[in-house]
């Protein structure tokens, strides 16, 4: 990347990222200020990613072709659904308007040696939202094993996925650099165009700083933009705010 001033990279990262809020207790009026905090003076989040059942409320604030796009979550967060069920999810989501579905392959079987059910899951999902953003979360902080993690990323490409997506920022250990690592290595040696998005405990423009210059090492710079390249993130936005008004430079959070 360029030099860029604080202020630049703060509101870069705004433009990549996916604002979230997958809160147990979220609820419409948390919708309508999720859909306004995505807009601000400095600009616009890439998209928001919500739970499915507000997906048609944030369509009705938002309207038609808006430019922060509506991502919302299926297999979400167990990875345990039958393939059927995720597809209607799925379905249902884009019926309602969402762009972006992000999905979460079934780790656990995956872990347990069953690497079809991996393929069988994303490539019926992919062929149910054929023009949308496909994000496949591989749930890193419980595959662990970097070998698996590899895997896991070059099963998900193979089958269809236009984003690979480290976590759900349900479990333990979520968004790492050495799984990102992993991931950006697959990505690098794959044969199609496919993002990363790092998601899970990024709540610092220091935090987010740290993904991007990773990704400009094994990507280079011109692959950093929101169409390979999102955070995902509930809280980040505050800090890209803060130093977007000149506040210092946020610092890297705990567990980095
Ligand atoms: O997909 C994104 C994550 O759920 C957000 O996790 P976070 O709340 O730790 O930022």
């Amino acid at each position: 990347m360029e030099l860029l001033s604080p202020r630049e990279a703060a509101a870069f990262a705004l433009s990549l990222l996916d604002l979230t809020n997958l809160r147990d207790d979220c609820d419409a009026a948390a919708i309508a200020a999720l859909c306004a905090r995505a807009q601000t003076p400095n600009g616009h989040s890439a998209a928001i990613c919500i739970w499915p059942r507000f997906v048609a409320q944030a369509r009705g604030i938002l309207g038609s072709d808006h430019p922060v796009r509506i991502a919302t979550v299926v297999n979400f967060p167990s990875g345990d659904l039958p393939v059927e069920t995720v597809v209607a999810e799925t379905r249902q989501a884009i019926a309602d308007g969402a762009d972006e579905i992000d999905l979460v392959i079934p780790y656990k079987a995956f872990l347990a040696g069953d690497e079809a059910a991996v393929t069988a899951m994303v490539t019926a999902v992919r062929a149910a939202c054929p023009e949308a953003c496909l994000k496949v979360i591989l749930e890193t902080g419980e595959i662990r094993d970097s070998g698996k993690i590899r895997r896991a990323s070059e099963l998900a490409i193979e089958a269809g996925a236009d984003f690979i997506k480290t976590s759900t920022g349900k479990v333990s250990v979520n968004a790492t650099l050495e799984a990102a690592d992993i991931m950006l290595q697959a990505i690098r040696d794959s044969r199609r165009k496919v993002g990363f998005k790092p998601a899970g405990g990024i709540s610092t423009v220091a935090d987010a700083d740290l993904y991007l210059r990773l990704a400009e090492t094994i990507m280079g710079a011109n692959w950093l933009m929101p169409s390979t390249f999102r955070f995902g993130a509930s809280s980040l936005l505050d800090d890209i705010l803060n130093v977007i008004a000149g506040a210092p430079s946020s610092r890297v959070s705990s567990g980095y």
